[in-house]
């Protein structure tokens, strides 16, 4: 047994290892400029012990642990571990004082139970106010005992205020399960709003950068959300635990379009959309690009000034039927082609006497282009979808019907590929023209956000890019707003490169309270996504009908209470209200952030949100404006009003001028 005075010993001696390692690694940094040997290597240790110090620089003021674990059996039977965010090493590099959350021994932290305590005699967990170390709770699970206590509770419940924040110290058995899987290993997960999948995803490229820090930096993590303002909202998380190589973004992005430029420029109508993001895309696309492929009708001649070599048409022909059925990317094909008609023309010379040298072949290697122009010709992909979109008789007929062919043909086309206005879908074409053309660079590991909305075109693009790395699938079938969403895992799945991935369902919410849960739940029937009701961890909160006579001043009435309490507050409408509602709280003198998807946006502590862009997102306090409309803003209305209804962590309270939504009253 400890005390509390015993444990804030413990913590300065924390601190002093702190102070420690960030005076050695600041000298380290003056060493390692100063370091013989290779200019990479000594900038390369340079900039890590550079960034290395900044970090540690960083947090000399925040916990240096959350819990602690007493091992009366097994492996690590008499010791006792603090567990932190990071590694602290103790005095003269001898054992740490505290250990890094993702070390294998920490594990028995998040996992052990009465029922299976893992060696673990006692597990105490630390309450912090700032820097303060405020009281300790423990579990003797080796007596049987366990419950999540008041600390474990108060850090679930706490209120939110700005970006979403880590949850090391409390993450639950069956997250901890997802986040330290098998980096070889893709999954999905199916899980109800709050139940941590976000959470989930962003501590797994924490870990698995941990277990496989050398091949993972190679070969790099990505997470992908749905929009800026998520990505805006999350991105604090994994600097936060000390990894800031995980390449954040939007698919939109990845794919090379800015930030809201499709909003911007060019926009499809829903049908075009649709037939755009269809996977037949990528068989015209293909027929598109593969039909350029000509048969040969005269014979390759080249010369190296004395004496001409030929290459046969009926050879040539062999070579490029034999390269097409390798079923090569486009590109690597037409070099192939040549390689092949080099080497016939190398046979030839050796059998003359010619001494072949590397400026002899290349040199005769380029007089081959005009023959590959010809039969093989090297295009960009802005060319190919330019022509399908221009026309797509050829390449689309058999594979999409008269109506669909007319949905996708510019009314108007652009007078040539510089002047083409690409729309978010003609991104995810291109995209898939230039995988044709070449395999882009993979990644080792991506995590992929509110899976459920993505189009079969698009997991492609991402399946592309994790053909040899594995996959982490967060989604909710239930949340699913696109006109293409997925109906099942077990398809989406296949459609991203990984078929036959297990699907884990987490189905206990950690952000929204049970009176709110319960109203939400009430359309699950009525979505027909075949999820499990959520289930809440948390018995705080409130929920609040309440019929209004006029939409707008009942809005900033509401607005203006909340920000009387603690915590963040969002004013969440149908996108056709947020105009006049964002005039209304501007009259009102309250300092709204309209949050837009194509922006990351500041934090303020009062957000208007237009309901498309609430995905992902929570508030402390949400005030919903107007469930009808929601409902009937788009096809989708009832799943988008699900999304809403889900945002609030503490308090949710619903106005209405309009009857409530049919599904919504029990
Ligand atoms: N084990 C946990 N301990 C503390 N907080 C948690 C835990 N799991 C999740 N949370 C919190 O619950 C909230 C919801 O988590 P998260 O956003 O990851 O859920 P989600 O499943 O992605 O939700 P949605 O489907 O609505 O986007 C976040 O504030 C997160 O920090």
């Amino acid at each position: 047994m400890t005390t509390l005075a015993d444990e804030r010993q413990y913590v300065e001696t924390c601190r002093a290892a702190l102070r420690r390692m960030l005076e050695s690694a600041c000298e380290n940094v003056i060493a390692g400029e100063g370091v013989a040997g290779d200019r990479y290597s000594a900038e390369r240790l340079g900039r890590h012990l550079k960034s290395l110090a900044k970090e540690l620089g960083e947090e000399p003021g925040g916990p240096p642990f959350f819990g602690r674990l007493d091992f009366g059996a097994g492996e690590h039977r008499g010791r006792r571990y603090y567990i932190g965010r990071r590694h602290l090493t103790g005095e003269h590099g001898g054992v740490p004082v505290v250990i890094d959350w993702r070390a294998p021994v920490s594990r028995a932290f998040y996992r052990a139970g009465a029922r299976d305590p893992l060696g673990v005699t006692t597990r105490r967990r630390y309450g912090w106010s700032g820097p303060s170390l405020t009281g300790f709770e423990d579990e003797h699970l080796g007596r049987g005992e366990q419950g999540g206590g008041a600390i474990l509770a108060a850090e679930i419940e706490r209120p939110r205020v700005g970006p979403m924040r880590d949850i090391v110290a409390t993450i639950q058995p069956e997250q901890d399960e997802l986040v330290r899987g098998e980096l070889a290993e893709s999954v999905c997960v199916q899980g109800a709003p709050g139940t941590g999948k976000t959470a989930v995803g962003l501590h797994r490229a924490a870990y698995l950068l941990y277990a496989h820090r050398a091949r993972l930096e190679r070969s790099g993590v990505l997470v992908l959300g749905p929009n800026r303002a998520f990505i805006g909202y999350i991105a604090a998380v994994l600097p936060a635990l000390g990894e800031v190589q995980v390449e954040q973004t939007t698919l939109e992005e990845l794919l090379g379009g800015t930030p809201g430029s499709t909003e911007a420029g060019a926009a499809d109508s829903v049908e075009a959309a649709v037939v755009k993001h269809d996977a037949r895309m990528a068989a015209v696309l293909r027929r598109a690009l593969f039909g350029r492929i000509g048969k040969p009708a005269e014979p390759v001649t080249v010369t190296d000034g004395a004496v001409k070599w030929r290459v046969h048409e009926d050879e040539l022909r062999r070579i490029v039927d034999d390269t097409r059925r390798e079923s090569l990317p486009y590109l690597t094909g037409r070099e192939r082609v040549r390689a092949r008609i080099m080497a016939r023309i190398t046979r030839q010379a050796e059998l003359r006497g010619v001494t072949v040298t590397a400026a002899w072949t290349k040199k005769m290697g380029r007089q081959v282009t005009p023959f590959l122009e010809e039969v093989w010709p090297a295009v960009k992909p802005e060319q190919v979808v330019f022509e399908v979109l221009s026309d797509p008789g050829a390449a689309a007929a058999t594979l999409l019907d008269e109506r669909e062919r007319a949905a996708i043909t510019w009314p108007r086309p652009p007078r040539s590929v510089r002047s083409a206005r690409w729309t978010a879908a003609d991104m995810v074409l291109l995209d898939e023209v230039a995988g044709l053309l070449e395999r882009p660079a993979g990644y080792g590991h991506v995590i992929v956000d509110e899976a459920q909305d993505l189009s079969p075109m698009q997991c492609r693009a991402i399946a592309r890019r994790s053909e040899h790395g594995s996959l982490t699938v967060l989604g909710d079938l239930a949340q699913a707003t696109s006109p293409w969403a997925a109906r099942d895992w077990s398809a989406q799945m296949a459609a991203l490169g990984k078929p036959g991935a297990t699907t884990v369902v987490l189905s206990t919410g950690f952000r929204v309270p049970a009176a709110v849960v319960e109203l939400a739940n009430r359309l699950l029937a009525r979505l027909a996504a075949g999820v499990p009701p959520t289930r809440s961890f948390r018995r705080d909160g409130r929920l609040s009908v309440s019929p209004v006579a006029e939409l707008a001043p009942a809005v900033v009435r509401a607005a203006r209470a909340a920000l009387e309490l603690e915590g963040s507050v969002g004013v969440i409408a149908a996108d056709a209200d947020v105009a006049g509602l964002r005039d209304a709280l501007r009259d009102g003198g309250l300092d709204a952030a309209l949050v837009q998807p194509g922006d990351g946006g500041a934090y303020r502590r009062l957000s208007l949100v237009p309901a498309s862009a609430a995905k992902g997102l929570e508030y402390d306090h949400v005030i919903l404006a107007e469930p009808a409309a929601v409902a009937e803003g788009e096809p989708r209305g009832l799943n988008r009003l699900y999304v809403t209804l889900t945002r609030a962590v503490s308090r949710l309270e619903v106005l209405h001028a309009r009857p409530l939504p049919a599904a919504l009253i029990a």
